[in-house]
């Protein structure tokens, strides 16, 4: 993992990057969050740097350092953070609990379905010591549900009535005491069944514009959640190198160190990934 900033940043112009890279960091973080929210319908950006720096969530930056003329490109972020979340279990049981939770994530447009989103999700898992059906999604995307599926058979979720999805395993994997049973709700009021996401404070920022202002193109509440591709990590045009593939097993052992697999993983496709840098920005 490398900090942003050195002279393969982002093509900015390499002096001032190394005298301080966080503006150029910034800014990079600023323009991925808004073309995030233009790809998701999301009526404003739930992630720039200035949100960064007033939550606890991390963001996880990956740049091609080779590309434009060595100076480096952004290629995508994925943000997570710790989320008290009031679920429902398989038997609709209310539970309280508070997992690591996918808030945004993003690979620019012309550089999907080449293996980036992948790059950075088991670093991610791998960094924050985490399985993927332990997490939770906040209204995930049918791509990235598409992509969850490949590439973690994560298929078939829980029911909710929030925005986040978890799937099966999400309870079942979980110690007791990492799971609270919230009492059944009394007669006269309602157990608040979720917390508020970022999306859900977007589109409330939304209701609160005057008309004409408030426009109308939210995307539907809950996604598909079923897709079509199935989970086969060894299929698909970008196939991870076989090396890769322990680390990509879903409940497989990340290890203390996150550190080393992901450098295998690097070597493994040495052409177009050995000029990736990753950056895990928290701003706090
Ligand atoms: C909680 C949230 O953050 S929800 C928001 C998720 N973000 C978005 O929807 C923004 C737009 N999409 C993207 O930025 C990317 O597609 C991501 C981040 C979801 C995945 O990153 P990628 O680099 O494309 O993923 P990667 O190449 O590692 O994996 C490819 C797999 O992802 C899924 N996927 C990626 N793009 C698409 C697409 N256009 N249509 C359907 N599935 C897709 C597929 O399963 C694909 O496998 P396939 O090509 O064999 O069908």
């Amino acid at each position: 993992m490398q900090p942003l900033g050195d002279n393969n940043s982002l093509g900015a112009d390499p002096s001032s990057v190394l005298s301080d890279p966080q503006p150029q960091i910034a800014a990079v973080i600023d323009e991925l969050g808004r073309a995030s929210a233009k790809a998701q319908y999301l009526t404003a950006p739930i992630t720039s740097a200035s949100k960064l720096q007033t939550n606890k969530h991390h963001l996880y930056l990956l740049k091609d350092g080779e590309s434009n003329g060595g100076r480096g490109l952004a290629v995508g972020f994925l943000k997570v953070g710790y989320k008290k979340l009031f679920l429902l279990d398989q038997q609709g049981a209310h539970v309280e609990t508070e997992p690591l939770c996918v808030l945004d994530f993003f690979v620019k447009e012309n550089l999907q379905r080449h293996g980036y989103g992948l790059e950075l999700f088991s670093f991610m898992l791998q960094h924050k010591k985490v399985e993927p059906v332990l997490m939770a999604y906040d209204r995930p995307s049918s791509k990235f549900l598409s992509f969850l599926e490949k590439h973690y058979c994560l298929k078939n979720s829980v029911p909710q009535v929030n925005n986040f999805v978890v799937f099966d395993g999400f309870f079942a994997k979980r110690s007791a005491a990492q799971l609270r049973k919230v009492p059944p709700k009394k007669a006269d009021g309602e157990i608040k069944p979720y917390s508020l996401t970022e999306r859900e404070a977007v589109r409330e920022e939304q209701k609160a514009l005057p008309w004409p202002l408030c426009r109308h193109a939210a995307p539907p509440l809950s996604p598909p959640l079923s897709v079509s591709s199935p989970c086969s990590p060894s299929r698909g045009r970008q196939r991870p190198d076989p090396a890769l593939a322990p680390a990509l097993a879903p409940g497989g052992n990340r290890g203390p160190n996150p550190h080393p697999p992901l450098i295998n993983s690097l070597n493994c496709r040495a052409k177009r990934t050995s000029s990736l840098n990753r950056s895990q920005l928290s701003f706090h």
